[in-house]
C-alpha cells in the first residue's frame, strides 16, 4: 500500500514582471523525512518556501498538504493547516521577553474567544495557564526556559536562532520549514543545531525542509535533497546521488562549497 506524500508540489512556480524566480517546481515530502533544499544563491529556496507558506501565491502548479490544496490561501491559514516556518534573518519581537515570543504563537492557535478575553471568563484565564506551561516547556527543549523573562534582543545571536525554532514550533505545525537555522553561528553551535534539529523531528513528529548553505551539514542531516538552480529543480536525491550529479556541481562552480563526507 502506498501513503499519500505530506506535501505534494506540482509543478509550482511564481513570476515577478518577467522574472520567472521559480518555475515548474515538483516535490513530493513523506512524513518523518528531513529534507534539504539547496542551492546557489538566488537560486530561488526562500521563495519556494514562501510559496509554501502563502508568502507568495504561485503563479503556476499546485500546491497540496496532506491532499489539501493550499494554493491561495492566507499564511495564517496555512500555518494552521500545519506548516510554520523559520526566516532567513531573524524575525523575533525583540522588545518582548522570550517567553512572550512563544505564546504570541500560541495565541494564533487558542480555542477562546474573543468574548471570553474581553469579559475576562475563567475559560480564558485557564487557556492562558495552560500556554504559558507548554511555552515554558518547549523553551526547555531549547535550553531557553531559564531565560524566559529575558527580553529577545539581549539574546546572544544562537539563542535567538533557537528561540526562532522555538516559536515556530509552538504553532504544531506537521511540517516545518528552516530558512538557513545555521546562518551567522559558529561551528560549534551549529554542531548543536544539527543535533537540535534531530531531536525536535523525533520528538515531535516533525517534517521538515531545511534550506543551508553548508554543504556538509545539508549531507549529513537529510535523507534527499533537492537542488534549485535559477528557479529550477536541477537534481533530487539522497546526499551521495547529489553531491554526484553532474548538473549540481557545474551548479555550484565558482561557489566555495566543500562536498566532502560529513
Ligand atoms: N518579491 C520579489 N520580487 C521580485 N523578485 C523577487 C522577489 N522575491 C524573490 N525574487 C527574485 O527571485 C530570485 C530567487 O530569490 P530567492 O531569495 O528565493 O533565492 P535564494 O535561493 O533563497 O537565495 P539566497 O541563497 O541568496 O538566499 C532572485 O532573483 C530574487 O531577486
Amino acid at each position: 500500500m502506498t501513503t499519500a506524500p505530506l506535501l505534494r508540489v506540482s509543478g509550482a512556480g511564481i513570476q515577478f514582471g518577467g522574472l520567472k524566480a521559480v518555475s515548474d517546481v515538483h516535490m513530493e515530502v513523506n512524513e518523518g523525512e528531513l529534507i534539504g533544499l539547496i542551492g546557489p544563491n538566488g537560486a530561488g529556496k526562500t521563495t519556494c518556501f514562501n510559496l509554501l507558506t502563502g508568502v507568495y501565491m504561485p503563479t503556476e502548479g499546485e500546491i497540496s498538504l496532506e491532499g489539501q490544496r493550499l494554493n491561495g490561501l492566507a499564511p495564517f491559514k496555512i500555518t494552521r493547516k500545519g506548516i510554520s516556518r523559520t526566516f532567513q534573518n531573524i524575525r523575533l519581537f525583540k522588545e518582548l521577553s522570550v517567553l512572550d515570543n512563544v505564546k504570541v504563537a500560541y495565541h494564533s492557535l487558542a480555542r477562546h474567544s474573543m468574548f471570553s478575553s474581553i469579559f475576562r471568563l475563567p475559560s480564558h484565564f485557564k487557556e492562558e495557564r495552560e500556554m504559558e506551561q507548554k511555552a515554558i516547556e518547549f523553551l526547555s527543549v531549547f535550553d531557553l526556559d531559564g531565560l524566559k523573562d529575558e527580553t529577545a534582543k539581549n539574546l546572544p545571536y544562537g539563542q535567538q536562532r533557537r528561540l526562532e525554532i522555538a516559536r515556530a514550533l509552538a504553532a504544531e505545525p506537521k511540517l516545518l520549514l528552516l530558512d538557513e537555522p545555521a546562518a551567522g553561528m559558529n561551528p560549534q553551535e551549529t554542531m548543536e543545531l544539527m543535533d537540535l534539529i534531530a531531536f525536535i523531528r523525533e520528538k515531535f513528529d516533525l517534517t521538515i525542509i531545511l534550506i543551508e548553505h553548508d554543504m556538509q551539514l545539508v549531507m549529513g542531516i537529510c535523507e534527499r535533497i533537492y537542488v534549485l538552480d535559477h528557479g529550477q529543480l536541477i537534481a533530487e536525491g539522497d546526499p551521495n546521488f547529489v553531491r554526484n550529479h553532474p548538473k549540481v556541481i557545474e551548479a555550484y562552480l565558482g561557489e566555495e562549497v566543500d562536498t566532502d563526507d560529513a
